[in-house]
């Protein structure tokens, strides 16, 4: 098998929504690197100049645009501010997204439940509908969301989230299927738990106890997806990956 070039997205550009964190920092860095001119989405812009400066500092291209995914305009615009400044997207990163673990009885957090369907749903929505009509105009694209394991099947104390990531792959299912003649790709990525600070949000103890992520167990590095959605999006024009599940070795899927 053929080594991958030096710089296999050179000359392509790449939109990576939460990008200010976790997963979605190690994307960026790790696509910048592979030479993607990328553009950086997400509330936290301190956080995204960061993680421009880092990639600028190894010779990257790279552009800060403070977002909200819930908010449609604001997605609007993070695309317009991309096109400007770095040219035609040719991949959407849809990793914005969070979770709560909390169960659907007792005292409901369905204010938290809103909040992840707003952001993992219509977020993806809202990127989606900002790129894809450019991207069937130019006869080529990709679009990763990053799903989760959770989008697989449903986790007690994750039903919402869960309910959240099946919708993703609802969607893409179909997504794939209209815009494959359009000549662009559309790739889930199904990590199982992460080592990322998304984790520290949910503040249900006792759902947290039950649960939470694994005690005891080493979690996947945020390096270990980034290189995942690499490999997705490096892939010849005759090769489309669907679906890349990954998960803890000691938690078989
Ligand atoms: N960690 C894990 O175990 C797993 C994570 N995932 C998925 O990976 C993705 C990234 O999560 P992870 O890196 O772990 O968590 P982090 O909390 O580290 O990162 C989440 C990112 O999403 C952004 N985000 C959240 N809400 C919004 C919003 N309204 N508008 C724009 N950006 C937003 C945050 O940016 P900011 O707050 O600055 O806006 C941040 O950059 C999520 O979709 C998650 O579901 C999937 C499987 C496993
Ligand atoms: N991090 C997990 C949620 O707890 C997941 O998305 O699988």
């Amino acid at each position: 098998m053929s080594a991958l070039p030096a710089s296999p997205l050179s000359g392509q550009v790449a939109v990576i929504t939460g990008a200010s964190s976790g997963i979605g920092r190690e994307t960026a860095l790790t696509l910048a690197r592979a030479g993607a001119a990328v553009c950086l989405g997400a509330r936290r812009i301190h956080l995204l100049h960061e993680v421009v400066k880092e990639i600028e500092g190894k010779g990257g291209k790279a552009l800060a645009v403070q977002t909200d995914v819930t908010k449609r305009n604001e997605v609007k615009n993070l695309i317009a501010r991309a096109e400007e400044a770095l040219g035609p997207v040719d991949i959407l990163i849809n990793n914005a997204g969070l979770w709560y673990c909390t169960t659907m009885t007792g005292k409901l957090d369905e204010d938290d439940w809103d909040t992840m369907i707003d952001v993992n749903c219509k977020g993806v929505m809202n990127a989606i509908g900002a790129v894809i009509n450019g991207m069937v105009a130019r006869k080529k694209g990709h679009i990763v969301n990053m799903s989760s394991e959770c989008g697989r099947k449903g986790f007690p104390g994750l039903a919402v989230y869960s309910g959240t990531k099946f919708f993703v792959e609802g969607m893409s299912a179909a997504l794939r299927l209209e815009v494959a003649k359009h000549g662009i790709k559309v790739t889930n990525i199904q990590p199982g738990d992460v080592d990322t600070p998304g984790h520290a949000i949910s503040h249900d103890k006792e759902a947290i106890e039950k649960f939470g992520a694994p005690k005891g167990i080493e979690l996947m590095q945020a390096v270990d997806i980034a290189e995942a959605v690499l490999y997705a999006v490096t892939q010849p024009k005759r090769t489309a990956v669907n679906e890349v599940l990954l998960s803890l070795p000691e938690m078989p899927f």
